[in-house]
């Protein structure tokens, strides 16, 4: 529970990169996945195990396997799926249930356009993707459709997280974790997070770029 920022020097770096102006399309979905892909490990190190014994080539081993956590990953649409694919290079078997939620660039409310869950919540850790944490309003907004659909058990990956949108979650969903990269400086008059990444899901999509 809370917020842990995961400074782990190879996150560190690959976010410097991720900062630059000049970053292209290609390099920021890279660095994106590869973070995320470190976010993981960490937000799984208290997974618990247990002993099997299986057939190894000297005769029977045992060995460990993860159990009883099922996961369903949970991107926000757009900019989530960037961070989609890190996850599942660490747990290829885990279900996707997709959630669209786009922010007023000028109320900065963030609204539901889509939600495509799988079954099973109650009996699943959710795994929220999104890169941005600014406000934290669609975040929230994630976490209650998914509580309301079932979830108890609830963690977020983010890139960046701005000090505001965590208090906000936090404050709305003292039970939820969130793993993230960097927590940044401020939101801007606009709610972009600084010094941030700019639009992430410009970036990783390669449209347009707001002026913000
Ligand atoms: O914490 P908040 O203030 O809600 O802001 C963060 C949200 O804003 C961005 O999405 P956006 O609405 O730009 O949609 P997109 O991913 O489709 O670009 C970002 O990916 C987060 O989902
Ligand atoms: O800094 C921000 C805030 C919201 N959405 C983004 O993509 N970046
Ligand atoms: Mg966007």
């Amino acid at each position: 529970m809370g917020a842990h920022e995961v400074r782990h020097p190879l996150i560190r770096h690959k976010l410097g990169l991720m900062r630059r102006s000049d970053i292209s399309t290609k390099n920021f979905r890279e660095l994106a996945q590869e973070i995320t892909t470190l976010l993981t490990y960490e937000a799984t190190k208290d997974f618990t195990l247990e002993p099997q014994t299986i057939e190894g080539w000297a005769g029977p081993v045992e060995v460990e396997s993860v159990t009883g956590k099922k996961v369903t990953i949970v991107p926000i649409l757009r900019a989530g799926l960037g961070m989609l694919e890190g996850v599942l290079d660490l747990m290829p078997v885990a279900r996707v249930s997709v959630v669209g939620q786009v922010r007023d660039e000028d109320t900065l409310e963030a609204s539901t356009y889509l939600e495509k869950l799988v079954g099973e919540l109650d009996q699943r850790m959710a795994m929220i993707v999104d890169p941005m944490l600014a406000t934290g309003g669609s975040m929230i907004s994630t976490i209650d459709l998914l509580k309301k659909a079932g979830s108890t058990e609830i963690r977020a990956l983010t890139l960046v997280a701005a000090p505001e949108g965590i208090e906000r979650v936090l404050a709305a969903h003292p039970d939820v974790s969130i793993y993230t990269a960097s927590i940044d400086d401020r939101l801007n008059e606009k709610g972009y997070i600084l010094p941030g990444l700019g639009d992430a899901g410009d970036k990783i999509f390669g449209t347009k770029q707001k002026d913000n």
